[in-house]
């Protein structure tokens, strides 16, 4: 077996018998039921997908940035240039970047991964190289990687996950850094929910009106030129919907999906027979995409929690959840950034975000904010008294 499917094959999804005992757990607890609101849902998760309650404290955390560039940056879908990738690369190694202020603040650990920079970089603590490419070809002209590069980069972001776990990490935080980024990732959305380009397609670094049309439009012809459209096969037909991760079929994701094949599970909506999930993610996504979805497969295998950032996080879960369902149960969605695609892979993914602030940063950002209060939801299943050991009258007695 491969590392990706022995890792597939370890993920367990959520225990039952764990999550049932958390729940009567809060229950017992002295405040009101239901007091802490979505914090209570966060602890029971955490509780059913560490097959334990309480589970462990979801501390020391550990970020991973996984920087890759983009082929497709060519067509102008970023106000940014393509060398920023790079320069931010060396940004985060000199703690001089928000993601390594916010992880100070948390106390989480930096770790940055080349996974396709269009850059050799300088060796430096901190930064590990898991080169695939040197960016991504241009997923408007055909596959963005090969399936075989996909691969490759699932398993750079399954070996972090497992070396950070292995160094004592008892919570894993998604990261990424790749300018023109926004742009495949609304394209892995559309594909893997059925969405259209002009509803998950955001502003991303600040793109005007005339950048954000042209990514529009580049995306949905990516998504024509490998057969992922809308019309491009069946699309509509319920041949073609069965099975797939489409719109509304949040369950019908089938089973591990690694064969590279089209055997209808995992793979996207409005085409037949759908395609693998593998072949979307090598069609229009990114190196620090599969990397970031093997990192979920990785700590999902490990039974450690992970926190999604942003919306580059939000569609690479889509990944991991059509080639794992159960990877979904380990995850947790630290925020919700402002691009409008983020909203929709939540959606799917049936995942809450537990911070909201309007931001549209990245990094792992807005997944680093959001560690306190996992950790503060799962002390309280540690620390906070019963109503029989405080000796405080419960309502329902
Ligand atoms: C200075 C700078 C720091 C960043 N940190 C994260 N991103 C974020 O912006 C990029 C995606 O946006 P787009 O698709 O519009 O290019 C990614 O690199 C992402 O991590 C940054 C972008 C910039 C410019
Ligand atoms: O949603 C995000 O995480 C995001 C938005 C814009 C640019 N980079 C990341």
């Amino acid at each position: 077996m491969t590392l990706l499917e022995q890792t597939i094959a370890a993920i367990r999804p959520a225990d039952p018998a764990a999550l049932a005992a958390a729940r009567a757990h809060q229950d017992s607890l002295t405040k009101p039921r239901g007091a802490l609101g979505a914090l209570e849902e966060v602890a029971v998760r955490l509780a059913g997908a560490a097959a334990v309650n309480p589970p462990p404290m979801p501390f020391p955390a550990a970020l991973a940035i996984f920087a890759a560039d983009h082929g497709v940056h060519t067509q102008g879908v970023s106000p940014w240039p393509r060398e920023v990738t790079a320069q931010m690369v060396g940004n985060f190694l000199a703690g001089g970047a928000v993601a390594n202020a916010f992880a100070a603040q948390v106390g989480a650990s930096v770790t940055v991964v080349d996974v396709g920079v269009a850059a050799d970089l300088e060796p430096a603590p901190g930064l590990m190289v898991s080169k695939v490419a040197y960016g991504t070809a241009d997923m408007s002209q055909g596959p963005a990687m090969t399936v075989e590069q996909a691969v490759a980069a699932l398993e750079a972001g399954i070996t972090v996950a497992r070396d950070l776990v292995g160094r004592g990490a008892r919570c894993l935080v998604t990261g990424d850094m790749g300018i023109a980024n926004t742009t495949a990732s609304a394209a892995l959305i559309c594909a893997f929910t059925g969405r259209d380009p002009d509803v998950v397609t955001g502003r991303g670094t600040g793109a005007d009106d005339e950048t954000l049309a042209r990514k529009v439009a580049v995306i949905r012809r990516a998504l024509r030129v490998n057969g992922l459209a809308e019309g491009s096969g069946g699309s509509g037909s319920s041949e073609g919907l069965e099975g797939s991760a489409g719109q509304g079929d949040p369950d019908g994701q089938g089973g591990p999906n690694v064969s590279g094949g089209s055997d209808g599970s995992g793979g996207v909506s409005g085409e037949a027979p759908a395609r693998s999930a593998l072949e979307t993610l090598a069609a229009v996504g990114g190196l620090e995409h599969a990397a970031i979805a093997g990192f979920v497969l990785g700590g999902a295998a490990a039974r450690v929690p992970v926190i999604l950032d942003g919306v580059i996080a939000g569609s690479a879960a889509l990944v991991a959840a059509a080639l794992a369902p159960g990877a979904v149960d380990h995850c947790v969605a630290g925020h919700r950034s402002a691009e409008p695609g983020h909203a929709a892979a939540l959606d799917h993914l049936g995942l809450r975000p537990l911070v909201e602030l309007e931001m549209r940063l990245g990094e792992g950002t807005g997944g680093l904010l959001a560690h306190p209060l996992v950790c503060a939801a799962v002390r309280v299943m540690h620390e906070v008294a019963t109503f029989d050991s405080a000796g405080v009258t419960d309502k329902e007695a």
